[in-house]
């Protein structure tokens, strides 16, 4: 942050996408937010108009009289606002130059410009929301699926925030007791019992903060894609079977071994489970240089992976190539494909049964699409699996909140070994004190402003 600008003074921002469109947005927040639009706006006095009413007017340039354009604006007085400030946006006709211009006499007449996130900011520092809600705004603007921006919605909310605080006040409430009884150091029996208390408090809660990491993987995936590698032996039918997941024809297929020469990344919801694919050249040994870089690279993909799609040609017999291939993903979650099962079948699907399982196996026909249903539903049904898929669940996907979480759990491990150890309870509080600290970092109780600036400058402009 400069040194010019000051935590709460006016900002202004354009808070609509760039370019071209029917109507933008300039929002105005801070104490001057009136003033400073009562200078550049011919219409009502809108410091007389009721708070929440929208006006219409011109944007004039008070130095030459000149109109900049006709608007709407709306008039939010604090504390009933989006910061808790006092608001006024101005509605624009939706070209750059009008508005950009109608920006710049804002900051010619006593406002600043805001800095990404800054609304948002300044709607936590008031205490409208706290920091799990604020990182859930930029989630919303940025979710590709529906449920992604249910989960964001959740935590919007507060969901998140609240299990976070009841949690922290569980650890409270033991805290203050071991306080108490502290006090009382003269009964031998006072220890043995505060020692009991904070082991159930702490395996309590402990189970409370895996519950919720237990989500996060879910999470992370509904943020970011399932990060999908198709690979198999040239000519199996890889960009085939990519092609139609996508319902276009993206990479190019041919019946020329080594046709996809580099990786091709899509992204793609199927059954509402965001996959971000990739395909890759075939993998074989080969001469060729620029083949033997995109196998290179497939390989790494193979590496990166959430899911690997291993595709087998069923016209013909199995082939080391392929037998490489089985046992270089065996460790992973993996789904092997069957493809061309339009054609007569070579491939002994019995030596396949005995190193994969059989609701792994699937068969499919890229050319006439049958089976291509199956295995939609069966990534679904691995993606979904074991988690509670209602509308009410709160999962963590943000990694910053992760990270906090794991380090809770350590605390609380240190704070049941010191328990097991028979520490004195005055160091076995000192991590319980710990954990409800980093506790306190996700839903920002307690926070650092370098934190901050961190996280709000990944939000866009105007929010
Ligand atoms: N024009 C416009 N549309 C917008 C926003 C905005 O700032 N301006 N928002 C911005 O991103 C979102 C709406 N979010 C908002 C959240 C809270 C409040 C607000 O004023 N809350 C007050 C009072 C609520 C009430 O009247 O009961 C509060 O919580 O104290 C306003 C907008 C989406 N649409
Ligand atoms: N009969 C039949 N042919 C298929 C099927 N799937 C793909 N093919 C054909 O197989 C050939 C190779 O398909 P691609 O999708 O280019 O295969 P690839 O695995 O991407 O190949 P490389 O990029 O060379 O590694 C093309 O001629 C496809 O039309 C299928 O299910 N049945
Ligand atoms: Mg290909």
């Amino acid at each position: 942050m400069a040194n010019t600008t000051t935590e709460f003074d006016t900002i202004a921002a354009i808070s609509t996408p760039p370019g071209e469109g029917a109507i933008s947005i300039v929002r105005l927040s801070g104490e001057d937010a009136l003033p400073i639009a009562e200078k550049i706006f011919k219409g009502r006095d809108l410091q007389k108009v009721a708070s929440h009413t929208i006006n219409y007017g011109h944007i004039v340039d008070p130095e030459n009289g000149e109109v900049i354009d006709e608007v709407m604006v709306s008039v939010l007085r604090a504390p009933k606002t989006y910061t808790r400030e006092e608001m006024v946006e101005i509605n624009t006709h939706g070209g750059i130059v009008a508005t950009n211009h109608v920006l710049q006499l804002l900051l010619s007449h006593g406002a600043r410009l805001a800095e990404p996130g800054e609304f948002t900011k300044r709607a936590f520092l008031n205490g409208r929301i706290d920091l799990t809600q604020a990182e859930s705004v930029m989630d919303l603007i940025r979710a590709k699926t529906d449920r992604a921006m249910q989960v964001a919605v959740n935590q919007l909310d507060g969901n998140l925030s609240r299990l976070i605080k009841n949690i922290r006040q569980e650890i409270l409430d033991a805290l203050a007791q071991v306080e108490v009884n502290i006090d009382y150091p003269e009964y031998d029996a006072v220890e043995t019992m505060t020692t009991k208390m904070l082991l159930e408090k702490a395996t309590m809660v402990k189970k409370q903060i895996e519950q919720l990491l237990a989500t996060a993987s879910q999470g992370k995936v509904l943020r970011e894609g399932l990060a999908t590698a198709i690979v198999g032996r040239p000519n199996v039918g890889k960009s085939s079977l990519l092609n139609y997941l996508l319902h276009e024809d993206k990479a190019i297929v041919t019946d020329v071994a080594g046709t996809t020469r580099d990786v091709i990344e899509e992204y793609v919801n199927v059954r509402d489970v965001p996959l971000k694919l990739i395909d890759t050249a075939g993998i074989r040994e080969t001469d060729d240089k620029v083949e033997k870089i995109g196998v290179e690279r497939s390989k790494q993909a193979i590496t990166q992976a959430d899911l690997v799609l291993l595709i087998l040609n069923n016209s013909e017999a199995l082939t080391d190539e392929d037998r490489t291939l089985l046992a270089a993903t065996q460790d992973k979650k993996r789904l092997v494909i069957l493809n061309k099962t339009d054609l007569p079948v070579k491939l002994d699907e019995a030596e396949l049964q005995q190193t994969v399982a059989p609701e792994n196996i699937i068969a499919i026909s890229a050319l006439t699409a049958t089976g291509v249903d199956q295995l939609e539903q069966r990534i679904a049904d691995l993606f979904w699996g074991g988690i509670d898929n209602s509308q009410s669940t709160t999962l963590v996907s943000n990694a910053r909140q992760i990270g906090l979480l794991n380090q809770a759990k350590q605390a609380l491990d240190d704070v049941l070994a010191g328990i097991k150890a028979e520490m004195p309870v005055d160091l076995v509080q000192i991590d319980m004190t710990r954990c409800w600290d980093l506790l306190g970092e996700i839903t920002g109780d307690a926070y650092q402003d370098e934190l901050l600036n961190q996280l709000f400058s990944q939000f866009c402009l105007g929010k």
